[in-house]
């Protein structure tokens, strides 16, 4: 479980750009982080992994106290923390495999993962995860020579290869075209049930987080103001977290398409 409390996110001696916030994400569910941009949305997911320092507040995953944490027991605690990525961050000269083997990077030995000798396990994991999600033949392609879909989906697994406790994906389909970020909503969705992973997904597209989510956040000023089921997301919730900022017209953009 992920409980975070009273959360405070302040860059240098601006206003709070994260207000007091609290959110908790149980069990198996796929929530979807929507809002204007600015909202904050971002700074909330790297608040999680700490690639943002909260000013204040608490991050608990699964009972470990995630904002004090330093050194080696951050390494320790970001193993356990999935992310995906809008620009997918692959390392294109790599193979599909090399690039898929990194997300166990801190698990294995320097010396492993030098002369790419990875332990029989991994490389089980690896071609399970890859033929579950489509991406098996290109084991040995170039990472560059893969279109933008399957290149999150080796995004992907290379997250799903630290084994995470939660997946978190910051706009992962905002560099796909509309059928293919379609599948990546969907396999994304599918596969937080079957491993039981809860998924946090910031995202811009309303009518794909009302399809492929159980579950919308909607953020306003580095605030909640709404959090439902996708179906309570009516017109006046979408007011309430767009109206008159610069994402209105994009939310509506999407949800008329
Ligand atoms: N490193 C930073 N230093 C100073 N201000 C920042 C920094 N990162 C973000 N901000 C500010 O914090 C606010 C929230 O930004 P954030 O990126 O979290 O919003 P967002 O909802 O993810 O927006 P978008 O949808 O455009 O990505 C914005 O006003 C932004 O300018």
């Amino acid at each position: 479980m992920l409980k975070i409390a009273d959360l405070v996110k302040r860059y240098g001696t601006g206003e709070p750009v994260l207000k007091n916030l609290d959110l908790t994400v149980e069990g198996t569910s796929i929530v979807a982080v929507i809002g204007s941009s600015g909202a904050g949305k971002s700074t909330l997911l790297r608040c999680i992994n700490r690639l943002v320092e909260p000013t204040s507040g608490s991050i608990e995953l699964n009972g470990v106290e995630l904002t004090s944490l330093r050194g080696k027991d951050l390494r320790m605690a970001r193993r356990r923390i999935g992310m995906v990525f809008q620009g997918f961050n692959l390392v294109d000269r790599l193979t599909v495999m090399e690039n898929v083997q990194s997300g166990r990077l801190g698990y294995i030995s320097t010396w492993a993962a030098i002369t790419r000798r990875y332990p029989k396990d991994d490389i089980a994991r690896a071609y399970e995860l890859m033929e579950r999600v489509g991406i098996a033949q290109y084991a040995n392609t170039r990472a560059d020579a893969l279109s933008g879909g399957e290149r999150q989906r080796v995004g992907v697994v290379r997250a799903l290869m630290q084994r995470p406790e939660i997946l978190l994906a910051d706009e992962p389909t905002a560099s796909l075209d509309p059928r293919t970020s379609e599948a990546i909503m969907g396999l994304m969705r599918d596969l937080a049930h079957e491993l039981d992973l809860p998924i946090i997904i910031n995202i811009h597209n309303v009518t794909e987080a009302k399809e492929y989510t159980d579950r919308i956040v909607g953020m306003r000023y580095g605030r909640i103001i709404f959090d439902d089921a996708p179906a309570a997301l009516d017109e006046d919730a979408m007011e309430a977290i767009y109206a008159g900022s610069p994402g209105a017209d994009r939310a509506a953009g999407a949800q008329a398409a």
